[in-house]
């Protein structure tokens, strides 16, 4: 059936007036101690709108089942949280189809797998990811089964291309997802099959860039992985990261790539004509520069030295515009009919901004993972460029200040119905492990929240606060008593992931209607509510498949 793209009049919201949608990434809400960066830091305009109305400021679920992911131990992360946002509907994500096609078998009977299949009897397979149990980006469970199934039908000579995390697991615990899958690659020597690690490297140094902020992270990756060059050469995987890890200042985030060789001092997996390569990270963004690398005929972001002819396929498909890959093992979530292409739809002129390292998160994720604009006489995204090369405690307040600046002038020429930013800071410095520099990021964060507020007050609109998923509120790992636990030195161990917090959603503004007002009705609130609650407030009624609005209005 075609699509009615008219969205119904609102009852008693009225139209035209500016709304202002900002994302704090990683901000969530958890009680207030040590640990929790956003009490530390002086955030006097998130404390306001927490203190002030109490009907206007509410909580909502950002992790597990209520975003798609497989279970509610699984934490939220920006692709789910953005997707659930613009899209106002819960859609089983990359994790649960994979862990779907993996337990029916259906993985190995579509094409993906069968096209890469036909490099097993000559070639190797090479499979490239983040090696952790994270469950953001990828799940080391589903490597394990994606490496034996393989092997059981028919790949005899197979190599992995580990990313090690750090980020959405502790520090420290490469080594042992390293040991766990060297056993597993063991036991596959044991019967025959020809099994090993033969590159690796920390995720934010090598291979997982994301939005083209920085393309040498994926040519380091690129050198080790496909052409078997790294400055740093082991014989095994386990001590490369061990040794390696030993630097001073070393983490797993960052870790130098590394070749494995064998006693000659040879590489021993280069990718060469005739492989097959799987690229097993579910998530888009931090791979789809490397598909691209692996992909395109046509590309100038760095030199590629050598371009092997190879049988390659995504986990999933990362792009869908650009049907990049072209073959991918599992379908991704098909996100339609967001809430971005309705209002837009429905003549709301809308601005998206933030700063390279999210930008994707406001535009790509916000709209279901689709790239550009629905329509360009409506619509404009800005992207800031963001630093590259450094770690972000460095720099902790960001381009806080650009994108709020940015936006307060969109929100001022009059141009828009809408803006809609995603203020990195909380996330980015919260996943570097230094809670001073968080503590500095979160006030920032705070800072450009009051600028375009300010500017709402000024245009007479309306805003409503929120964020993706929690990070800043909580930097250590704890007991199931919400105490620190403690390692076995006795020491505190520092949490770089997101959280399983919920996060808050404040809305206000003088164009708000006196009236309206959070409901208290609504079960598990969640931030697929979000869309509606939006689309509220330009005016309009949601699809009657959305989940249903966060706010009512009472009568006055
Ligand atoms: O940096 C990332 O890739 C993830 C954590 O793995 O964070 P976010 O989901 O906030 O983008
Ligand atoms: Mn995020
Ligand atoms: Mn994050």
């Amino acid at each position: 059936m075609a699509t009615s793209w008219t969205l119904p009049d609102h009852p008693t919201l009225p139209k035209n007036k500016l709304v202002a949608v900002v994302v704090l990434d990683g901000w969530g809400e958890a009680s207030a101690d040590q640990y929790n960066c956003i009490h530390r830091a002086e955030t006097p305009i998130m404390d306001s709108l927490k203190n002030g109305a109490p009907e206007k400021w509410t909580l909502v679920k950002a992790h597990g089942t209520a975003v798609g992911l497989p279970s509610d131990d699984d934490m939220g992360n920006s692709e789910v949280g953005h997707n659930a946002l613009g899209a106002g509907r819960i859609f089983a994500q990359g994790a649960k189809l994979v862990d779907a096609a993996l337990a029916s078998g259906k993985i190995w009977e579509d094409e993906g797998f069968n096209y890469i299949k036909e490099s097993f009897a000559e070639g190797t397979l090479h499979l490239i990811g983040l090696l952790s149990d994270g469950g953001v980006h990828s799940r080391l469970d589903q490597v394990q089964l994606l490496v034996k199934g393989a092997s059981e039908r028919g790949a005899k000579r197979i190599r992995l291309h580990i990313l090690t995390d750090g980020r959405d697991v502790l520090d420290g615990s490469s080594v042992g997802f390293v040991e766990t899958i060297e056993n597993d690659l063991a036991q596959l020597r044991g019967q025959g099959v020809d099994a090993r690690v033969a590159s690796g490297g920390g995720r934010m140094y090598v291979t997982m860039d994301r939005y083209e902020n920085d393309w040498d992270v994926v040519k380091r990756g690129w050198d080790a992985q496909v052409l078997g060059e790294a400055p740093h050469k082991f014989q095994s995987a386990l001590e490369a990261v061990k040794t390696l890890r030993a630097e001073p200042k070393a983490n797993d985030q960052y870790l130098p790539p590394f070749v494995i060789v064998d006693e000659s001092g040879k590489s021993v997996g280069p990718i060469v004509d005739g492989d097959a390569v799987v690229t097993f990270n579910f998530r888009a963004d931090r791979m789809v520069m490397l598909a691209k690398a692996l992909e395109f005929a046509d590309f100038d972001k760095f030199d590629r030295v050598r371009v092997p002819k190879i049988k390659y396929a995504g986990m999933l498909q990362y792009d869908g515009e650009l049907k990049l890959p072209n073959k991918f093992l599992v379908s991704p979530p098909l996100i339609e009919r967001t809430s971005g292409e309705y209002l837009v739809k429905n003549g709301v002129r809308t601005f998206a901004c933030s700063e390279t390292v999210k930008f994707g998160h406001v535009t790509f994720f916000w709209n279901g993972n689709r790239s550009g604009y629905f329509d360009e006489t409506k619509e404009e995204y800005i992207e800031v460029p963001s630093d590259s090369g450094i770690t972000f405690n460095e720099q902790p307040k960001m381009k806080a200040l650009e994108i709020a600046e940015k936006t307060r002038d969109a929100i001022l020429s009059g141009k828009f119905d809408q803006v809609r930013i995603n203020l990195p800071n909380g996330d980015m410095v919260g996943h570097t492990g230094d809670i001073e520099a968080t503590v500095v990021a979160c006030k920032a964060a705070d800072e450009a929240v009051k600028i375009v507020l300010d500017a709402v007050e000024q245009v007479g609109g309306i805003y409503l606060v929120t964020a993706d998923h929690g990070n800043a509120e909580d930097m250590v790992k704890r007991n199931k008593s919400g105490q620190p636990a403690l390692d076995k030195n006795g020491s505190i161990q520092i949490l770089t992931s997101h959280t399983l917090q919920p996060v808050p959603v404040a809305i206000g503004g003088p164009g708000l209607h006196p009236g309206a007002k959070f409901r208290s009705d609504i079960k598990t609130p969640g931030l697929a509510n979000v869309a509606a609650t939006v689309m509220n407030l330009h005016g309009f009624l949601a699809p009657d498949d959305y989940e249903t609005t966060l706010i009512e209005v009472a009568a006055k």
